[in-house]
């Protein structure tokens, strides 16, 4: 096969920040997809409708003309969230889902949730109005090894919140492991989960092997290859629990070459070249249009696109390094594997 064309793909996990770096990486989402779940973890975070609302019209400002991209607002769960604006938000068509980061768990989750008992009363409105709960699935405990963190807090976590809450809605956003495989496949129809374009390609030899790969850091952490090879048996398998997320999250090189860096790849650009790369070595191309562009809207209950992109394979294509932003120069995730697929219409 040389070409394939896809109901236009959705992102549903994706960071775009605020500012310059809005400005920047608007554009490389909206050039391929049709909508993304935008993350609430700005500094100070979106927690509120009306902070949602004013966020997303920065976005829209951003997104470039005659594009259709359409943002799909989030709000940042707390120990303070109020469920009445939780669902007025919902209402009045501010907001698609809410997002759980456990306090400390990963980049700007300081505002995030300790004492899981204080947002039940937003858990159950959310259940009672179908508003999905996307999660940072890693406990933060200092003596749990953080490539066993995923894995933990789903006994730890996520089982009894999903136990004591029945029809919440949860995506366990970004797994890593197979343990996360499983729990989403068992799970039903009330849960979902994410895989990135990253941890379809890399495991934790890629970040640590010759030398540290600060652009191959990201949380949670790439585990070991046997856990990489479960996430793309899922993507690539059909099941409707699977769908991309990418959690495309850009840092300025400054900040990712550090002593101390933060954690996060940026696939914006090149993401849908690198999936048609790995689901084409897995022998399901078939497979990539549910993937990107069926699962996750049937799961949020929304319709697909109605426009299609067309990839083409041909000579390896390649992608910058780097883009420029107003904050610094912000490095493209290298796949490591010459990209013989691109967009050729979209
Ligand atoms: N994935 C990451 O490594 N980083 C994300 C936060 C997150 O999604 O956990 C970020 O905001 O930079
Ligand atoms: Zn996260
Ligand atoms: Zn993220």
């Amino acid at each position: 096969m040389t070409e394939i064309t896809l109901r236009r793909p959705d992102d549903w996990h994706l960071h775009l920040r605020d500012g310059a770096m809005l400005q920047a990486v608007t554009p490389e989402t909206a050039r391929h997809f049709g909508r993304a779940i935008i993350m609430p973890n700005l500094v100070p975070p979106v927690v509120t409708g009306a902070d949602a609302a004013a966020y997303r019209s920065r976005i829209m400002a951003a997104v470039p003309e005659g594009s259709g991209f359409t943002p799909l607002m989030t709000l940042y769960l707390t120990e303070q969230t109020d469920p009445a604006d939780v669902v007025k938000a919902k209402q009045d068509g501010l907001i698609t889902a809410l997002k759980l980061y456990p306090a400390g768990a990963t980049t700007n989750s300081a505002s995030g949730v300790r004492d899981f008992d204080k947002v039940r009363p937003v858990l159950e409105a959310m259940a009672e109005h179908g508003i999905p709960l996307c999660v940072h699935g890693e406990v933060v405990d200092g003596d749990v090894d953080i490539f066993d963190r995923e894995a933990v807090f789903i006994d730890r976590v996520l089982d009894p919140i999903r136990r004591a809450t029945p029809g919440l809605k949860v995506v366990m956003e970004h797994i890593t492991t197979k343990d996360g495989v499983d729990y989403a496949r068992a799970g039903g129809d009330t849960l979902g989960a994410t895989i990135t374009t990253h941890h379809l390609v890399i495991n934790r030899n890629h970040i640590l092997v010759g030398g540290i790969k600060p652009h191959y850091y990201c949380l949670p952490v790439a585990k070991r290859e046997t856990h990489r090879a479960a996430l793309v048996e899922a993507a690539t398998s059909g099941d409707p629990s699977f769908f991309l997320g990418t959690d495309s999250a850009p840092h300025t090189d400054p900040n990712k070459e550090s002593a101390c860096g933060c954690a996060g790849c940026f696939t914006a650009p090149n993401t849908m070249s690198i999936l048609a790369e790995v689901f084409e070595k897995a022998g399901a191309l078939d497979k990539l249009e549910g993937f990107t562009s069926l699962n996750g809207p049937a799961f949020y209950g929304l319709p697909a696109n109605e426009d299609h992109i067309t990839l083409t394979k041909g000579e390896p294509v390649s992608y910058p390094a780097k883009i420029d932003t107003g904050d610094g120069p912000l490095t493209v995730f290298e796949p490591g594997f010459p990209l013989h697929w691109h967009v050729t219409e979209a």
